[in-house]
C-alpha cells in the first residue's frame, strides 16, 4: 500500500487520464448492452447471462423449487442473525417515515403535501464476486416501510444457474417472491424498459459493480434511481493513537469487495503509516480473497500523510468516501469538520462491517465522490410528494391582480386569462 502526501493524492486523482479512458470504454459497453436488451429483450438477457455469468439458463425467474432447495442452507445461527439484523434495520428506518400534511389558514386557503409510495420497485442485489443477503434486507425493508406494493429483485446467477441461497432465504423472510436471475447492466436495462419476462418498474435501487452503477445512470429519467452506488470505498482518518491492526483490517474489509474498491487511510503519523503497511501485508496473507484484495490495494489503496487532523478532514471531504471511519482519540470533536461521507463511523469499536450488516443504518451508500450531493438509501427513496393547493373563491379574487401581473411579465396571456375569467365572474 503506497504512502503518499495529500498533494500527491489529489494530483493523482485529478490527473487520472486513464480513468477518463476507462470511463468512455465503460459507457460504450453499457450503452451497447442497454440497446441490445431493448431490441432483443429476453433473447439478449439469455445471451448476456451466458457471456458474463457463464451459464445457460432455462428460465430467467427463480422457481418455487429453487426457493424450497435454498432452505437446506438455513442454520439457526444464520436465521437468528438475519432476523436480528432485519429488526435493527427496520427500527432505524422506521424513524425516517414522513407524513402527508395539509395546513388550513384563516382565509380558508389550504396548502399541503401528499406522500405516496412508488408503485413498483426493482432491487438490484449484487452477486458476481459474492452473495449479498444483507443487501436484500437493506433495500427491501425501507421499501416496505414506505408502503411499496410491488418489489422485485434481480441478481446474477452462479455458474450452476442458481441464485445464492442466502439471498433467497433473506427474500423469503421479507415475503419477496419474484426474483430474476439477471445481473449487470442487462438487468438494469430489463427493469427500466421491460422485456417479455421482466415487467418494467418505476424505480431501480441497490448497489452493484461499475457496469451496474453506470447502467443505472443511463436509464435515469426513464425510471428513477436511488444513487450511484458502485464499488465499495473506505476512508479512515487515524491519529497516532489508532490501532494499526484495526485500521488495516477495516481497509481490507472493503478492499475484498472488488478489484475496483478503494481503501484509503489519512493519518497524521508516519510511524502509524508504516505499521499499517506491515499489517496490510500480514493480514492479507491470511485472507481468502487475497487476489481481489491485492489488486484493489495495488490500484486504489493509499495511505496519505497529513500534518493535522484538520487537514485530514479537508482531504476526506474532497474524497467524499462511501464510508469514513474516524479512528482518532476524540472522534466527536472531529465530526463537525466532516462534510461529505456516505456513512461515518466513530471510534475504534465501530468498524465498517458493523454498518454493512447489523447496526441499522443502510449500507447502500453513494460512491465515487457522489456523497457530496447524495445520501444513503432510505425510506424517502421510495416515496414521492405531491403538493396540494386549495383556494376558496374570495382568496383567489384577493390575489388575482398579482398573478395576472406575473403572468403578463412572462408573456403568458393564457395563464393570465385563467385567472381573469374567474375574476370577471366574481365582479359581474
Ligand atoms: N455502494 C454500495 O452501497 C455497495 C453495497 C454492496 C456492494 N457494493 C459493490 O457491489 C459490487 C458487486 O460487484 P460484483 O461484481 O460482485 O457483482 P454485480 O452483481 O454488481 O456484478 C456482476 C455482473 O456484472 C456483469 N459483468 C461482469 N463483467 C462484465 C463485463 N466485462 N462486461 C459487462 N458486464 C460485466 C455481469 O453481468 C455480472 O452478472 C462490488 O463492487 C461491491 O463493492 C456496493
Ligand atoms: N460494504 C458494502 C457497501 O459498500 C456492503 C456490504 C454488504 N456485505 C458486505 N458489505
Ligand atoms: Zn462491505
Amino acid at each position: 500500500m503506497r504512502i503518499i502526501t495529500a498533494e500527491e493524492y489529489i494530483a493523482e486523482w485529478n490527473n487520472s487520464t486513464s480513468a477518463e479512458e476507462n470511463d468512455a470504454a465503460l459507457d460504450d459497453a453499457v450503452l451497447g448492452i442497454i440497446r441490445k436488451v431493448r431490441e432483443k429483450q429476453d433473447k439478449a438477457l439469455y445471451e448476456y447471462t451466458k457471456q458474463f455469468d457463464g451459464v445457460t439458463l432455462d428460465d430467467l425467474v427463480v422457481s418455487e423449487k429453487e426457493f424450497r432447495e435454498a432452505k437446506q442452507f438455513t442454520t439457526p445461527e444464520f436465521l437468528t442473525a438475519l432476523k436480528q439484523a432485519a429488526k435493527n434495520i427496520r427500527a432505524y428506518h422506521n424513524e425516517q417515515k414522513e407524513k402527508s400534511w395539509l395546513v388550513e389558514q384563516d382565509n380558508g386557503i389550504m396548502l399541503g403535501q401528499k406522500i405516496t409510495p412508488i408503485d413498483r420497485v426493482g432491487v438490484y442485489v449484487p452477486g458476481g464476486k459474492a452473495g449479498y443477503p444483507s443487501t436484500v434486507l437493506m433495500t427491501v425493508i425501507p421499501a416496505q416501510l414506505a408502503g411499496v406494493k410491488e418489489i422485485v429483485i434481480t441478481t446474477p446467477p452462479g455458474k450452476d444457474g442458481k441464485v445464492n441461497p442466502y439471498v433467497l432465504l433473506a427474500a423469503e423472510l421479507l415475503g419477496i417472491k419474484k426474483i430474476y436471475k439477471i445481473g449487470g447492466a442487462q438487468a438494469i436495462a430489463a427493469l427500466a424498459y421491460g422485456t417479455e419476462t421482466v415487467k418494467k418498474v418505476d424505480k431501480i435501487v441497490g448497489p452493484g459493480n461499475a457496469y451496474v452503477a453506470r447502467a443505472k445512470k443511463w436509464v435515469y429519467g426513464t425510471v428513477g434511481i436511488d444513487m450511484i452506488a458502485g464499488p465499495s470505498e473506505i476512508c479512515i482518518i487515524a491519529d497516532e493513537k489508532a490501532n494499526p491492526r484495526y485500521v488495516a483490517a477495516d481497509l481490507l474489509s472493503q478492499a475484498e469487495h472488488d478489484e475496483s474498491a478503494r481503501a484509503i487511510c489519512i493519518t497524521t503519523s508516519e510511524q502509524l503509516a508504516d505499521s499499517i503497511q506491515e499489517e496490510i501485508v500480514l493480514q492479507t496473507s491470511r485472507l481468502e480473497r487475497k487476489e481481489i484484495i491485492d489488486a484493489s490495494i495495488e490500484a486504489n489503496g493509499r495511505i496519505i500523510i497529513v500534518d493535522s487532523l484538520e487537514s485530514a478532514a479537508q482531504v476526506a471531504n474532497i474524497i467524499a468516501a462511501e464510508h469514513l471511519e474516524l479512528m482518532v482519540e476524540h472522534p466527536t470533536e472531529l465530526l463537525p469538520q466532516i462534510k461529505h461521507a456516505g456513512a461515518i463511523f466513530l471510534g475504534s469499536y465501530s468498524p465498517e462491517p458493523l454498518g454493512d450488516y447489523f447496526a441499522g443504518p443502510n449500507h447502500t451508500l453513494p460512491t465515487s465522490g457522489t456523497a457530496r450531493f447524495a445520501s444513503g438509501l432510505g425510506v424517502y427513496d421510495f416515496l414521492k410528494k405531491s403538493t396540494i393547493i386549495s383556494y376558496p373563491r374570495q382568496a383567489l379574487e384577493d390575489v388575482s391582480d398579482q398573478i395576472i401581473t406575473l403572468a403578463n411579465v412572462e408573456g403568458l396571456s393564457a395563464h393570465a386569462n385563467a385567472i381573469q375569467i374567474r375574476k370577471d365572474d366574481q365582479d359581474a
